[in-house]
């Protein structure tokens, strides 16, 4: 354990349910709770939050304790903002005026500037509204920017995304992103969507029924088909790459990743930017040699490194490295005993789609 890192051990004990839970986190950037309803997600990050009290715990935050066996902070002691996910604001203020009540009893907030706050968050123009005359989008938004208006040392958000419907989840991911990429806090952040953590966890938890079942940096964690993560139908990898190239006349860009380049639908991204790329398994087909005449664009060198089970009794996961990268490739047990799969041989994945992710 570093200074720089969050010791959680939470062991709790309810009719029906257990949550016995032993993790050291990175101090900075998004680590992802992910795990299906019921996991213990929300449990865990209450716990983490003071609002839940655990029978036995143990939380150390960058080396202060907010709990052990002696002490225990409330939720209003620890240096914390939390977003539900719904944002309950005071319906009676305005948006201004919500985002200034936390800051009141603590000096610290009072100090630090909420204007860069409601810049990123784009919600000048809403000051002076009451939340009534926001859309589910804004009041999210709102909700967020009134937990980070306490100056926070840590971030909490539980599914903040799940009362909103796809459009305005799309129209607040890029508010989320830029919030990683701009605060140099930790944030904890529950979801049981697979797209939402590609896109903004650095960090994994996965939970099943109150336990860890696997937790690693992202990409790596993702890439290991070794570990007991089911992911079904969303199984697959996230790549770091940079806008390389572009070809007007076809509207496709090029996104090199340390290992190759991959062509995908333009998104209109400057050249040179970083961007993740989230690559599925079920859209790789592997093949013994290279196709020339195939509609897919995307077709990399590989060696396979291993060959392990998918939740399907048909299917198979098989990770291939491609130079330093690991891409994942979702096929039936039938295809890769035709190919004769197996650790070390060379192949080649036929990409049928990326999703570029800013
Ligand atoms: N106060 C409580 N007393 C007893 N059991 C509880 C309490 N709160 C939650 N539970 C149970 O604990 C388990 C974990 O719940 P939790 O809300 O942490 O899961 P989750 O992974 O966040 O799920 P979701 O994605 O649906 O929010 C569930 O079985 C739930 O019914």
């Amino acid at each position: 354990m570093t200074k720089d890192q969050i010791e959680a051990r939470f062991l709790l004990n309810w009719p029906g349910f257990s949550l016995d839970i032993d993790l050291t986190l990175p101090g900075r950037g998004v680590t992802a709770l992910f795990g299906q309803s019921g996991s213990g997600k929300t449990t865990l990050l209450r716990c983490m939050a003071g609002l839940e009290r655990a029978d036995e715990g143990f939380l150390s935050f960058k080396g202060e304790i907010w709990q052990n066996g002696k002490t225990w902070l409330p939720a209003h002691r620890r240096p914390i903002g939390y977003v539900f996910q719904e944002a309950s604001l005071f319906e009676h203020m305005t948006v201004r005026n919500n985002l200034h009540y936390g800051r009141k009893r603590i000096p610290a907030a009072r100090q630090t500037d909420l204007d860069p706050i409601i810049e990123l968050f784009g919600i000048g123009h809403l000051l002076g509204r009451k939340p009534d005359r926001l859309s589910g989008g804004e009041r999210q938004r709102v909700g967020i920017a009134r937990a980070l208006a306490v100056n926070p040392r840590m971030l909490l958000m539980d599914e903040p995304l799940s009362a909103l419907d796809s459009a305005r989840k799309q129209e607040i991911l890029p508010y989320l992103e830029k919030l990683r990429d701009r605060l140099d806090i930790p944030i904890v952040y529950v979801s049981h969507s697979p797209e939402e953590v590609a896109r903004l966890a650095d960090y994994l938890v996965a939970m099943n029924n109150g336990k860890v079942m696997a937790h690693g940096p992202l990409k790596e964690t993702l890439a290991r088909i070794d570990l007991p993560i089911r992911l079904g139908e969303e199984a697959g990898v996230v790549l770091d790459a940079v806008v390389a190239e572009r070809d007007s006349s076809w509207h496709l860009a090029k996104l090199d990743f340390s290992g190759g380049s991959l062509w995908t639908r333009d998104k209109g991204i400057a050249l040179g930017r970083r961007v993740r790329v989230r690559v599925l398994a079920r859209d790789i087909s592997l093949a013994r040699d290279n196709r020339e005449h195939s509609s897919i664009q995307n077709v990399l060198p590989g060696e396979v490194e291993a060959i392990a089970d998918d939740e399907h009794p048909g299917l198979a996961l098989v990770s291939v490295k491609v130079g330093p990268s690991v891409l994942v490739a979702r096929l039936t047990k039938r295809a890769a005993h035709m190919l004769e799969i197996a650790p070390g041989q060379a192949i080649w994945l036929q990409i049928k789609s990326v999703a570029l992710m800013e």
